[in-house]
Order: C-alpha cells, then sequence, then structure tokens
C-alpha cells in the first residue's frame, strides 16, 4: 500500500462567521497527482493554510507523513508555490540563482554562507524546471512562466516530497501552460514527488494527474482521475456552480 502523505479527517473552518470548509475528509498518497478543483472562494486557499499550519481547523485532524499535523517537524518536505509569486517587476535587484539560494536559507542559519554543495543544489534545481541557462539573469525580466518557474526551483532546493502549488499558471500563456504541466508531471514521475495542484484549467492538466478532489465547502468527489471522467456533466455542474469546461 502506498504511503500516505495527507490525511485530511472531518475538517472543518470558519472566518468569523463565515463557515469555509465543513467535514472535509480524504488523503493524499505518495506519488499521487491530485488536482484540487473548485470555484472561485469555495475554499481552497484556506485548505491549503490548513495544510502548511498557517491556520488551524476548527474540529477534525490533519496528519502529515503519518503524524499529528500540530508536532510534525519536517516542514521542509513540503513545499509551496503561491498564486501570487511570479509578481517581480522588472527593476527587482535579485538575479535567479539568488531566488533559488534564498529557498536554503532556512537550512543553512542566518549567517552560514552558502557552500559549493549549495551552488550545486541551486543548478540541479534549476535544471528540473529547465531554467539553468538562466542563472545570471535578473528574476524582474523573465516572463511570468519563467518566473514560476523558478519559484518552483526555490521550492525545490529543499527537497520536498510533497509539492502544493496554488494556481501557478495564472498568467502564463497556453502554449507555455503545456510544457509548464509536462516539467510538473516530470518532477512528479522522475523525481516521485508528490503534486498537489489548485487549477481552473481541468481541460489542460486532465491528462497528466492521477487524482482529483472537487471542493466547495465541502468535497464534492475525490478519487482516481478516471473516475472523475465519468462525472456527467450535469453533475459536475451541480457541485461546481457552472459548467466546469468552460473555467479559465
Ligand atoms: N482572511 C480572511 N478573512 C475572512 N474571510 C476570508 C479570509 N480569507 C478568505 N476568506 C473567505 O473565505 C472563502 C474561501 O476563500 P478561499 O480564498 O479559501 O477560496 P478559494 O477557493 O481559494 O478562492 P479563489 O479560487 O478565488 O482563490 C471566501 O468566501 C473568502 O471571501
Amino acid at each position: 500500500m502506498k504511503k500516505p502523505l495527507i490525511e485530511i479527517e472531518n475538517v472543518s473552518f470558519q472566518y468569523d462567521y463565515t463557515q469555509v470548509l465543513k467535514n472535509i475528509s480524504f488523503r493524499v498518497e505518495e506519488g499521487d497527482f491530485l488536482a484540487l478543483l473548485g470555484p472561485n472562494g469555495s475554499g481552497k486557499s484556506t485548505l491549503l493554510k490548513i495544510i502548511l499550519g498557517l491556520l488551524k481547523p476548527m474540529s477534525g485532524e490533519i496528519k502529515l507523513f503519518g503524524e499529528s499535523s500540530s508536532t510534525f517537524k519536517h516542514r521542509e518536505w513540503i513545499g509551496y508555490v503561491s498564486q501570487k509569486s511570479n509578481a517581480f517587476n522588472s527593476g527587482f535587484p535579485a538575479t535567479v540563482q539568488e531566488v533559488v539560494k534564498s529557498g536554503l536559507t532556512k537550512k543553512l542559519g542566518l549567517f552560514k554562507r552558502p557552500t559549493r554543495d549549495a551552488n550545486d543544489k541551486v543548478r540541479a534545481a534549476l535544471k528540473a524546471v529547465g531554467m539553468d541557462a538562466f542563472m545570471q539573469r535578473n528574476i524582474g525580466e523573465l516572463s511570468g512562466g519563467q518566473q514560476q518557474r523558478v519559484f518552483i526551483a526555490r521550492a525545490l532546493i529543499s527537497e520536498p516530497k510533497l509539492l502544493i502549488l496554488d494556481e501557478p499558471t495564472v498568467g502564463i500563456d497556453h502554449e507555455n501552460v503545456q510544457s509548464f504541466y509536462d516539467m510538473l508531471v516530470k518532477l512528479n514521475r522522475e523525481q516521485g514527488i508528490t503534486m498537489i495542484l489548485v487549477t481552473h484549467d481541468v481541460d489542460t492538466v486532465s491528462n497528466r494527474i492521477s487524482h482529483v478532489a472537487c471542493l466547495n465547502q465541502t468535497i464534492h468527489f475525490h478519487g482516481y482521475k478516471n473516475e472523475f471522467d465519468n462525472i456527467s456533466q450535469d453533475a459536475r455542474e451541480a457541485w461546481y456552480g457552472h459548467s466546469v469546461r468552460k473555467i479559465h
């Protein structure tokens, strides 16, 4: 049996008086490539924040790598790339290499200088996302898609076992979105990194993922991608509120 990396049991959450998540239960196992789908405001980012330990659920339990989230010590095993990370303007004074290396700060300690080993890691992480030729470039000079790859490299440098990506393709044009997803598949299949991808891009990702979770306050579906394909359009629209296929 595959190892569960995330186990969510009956989790509920509310901000002030607004209930956002209600009795959420599902698990993510080692090697899964999960697309987390849901309309705007359905609680996707809130759920990610709970998984990352940034918010505490009102009730329910989260286990990470088999251990209660409240005592889990290996946060570096979980890499996270947020929705807005690719928002640098062209004058931002940092090279690609510096941005990726900043992902190591926690491990190195603030006053230790990166070693040759660290530089090798930066190069390897950039190679994994197809950006090793851009090491000396200013981050602000890159396209949105290239910046997003650099931020994935920054997350990869602490050698995560699980990568969580919150709508990483916002602002990337259609052609580059395809190769961006191919790069994620490679990380999943060749490096064995488990993936959770929040996306509205269901058509584009559908032949690349293994599992789908549909969230709209509660989990309306969680299962294999093939099972998701068999859900009728009416049933999809019932939980989504409108057609899943027309959303971008
Ligand atoms: N800090 C906050 N305080 C109060 N309400 C919040 C806060 N953050 C989010 N919400 C509300 O919680 C609900 C879920 O928001 P959340 O950001 O988790 O949804 P989402 O599915 O990630 O949306 P999107 O697809 O638009 O990013 C929304 O109604 C939102 O307005």
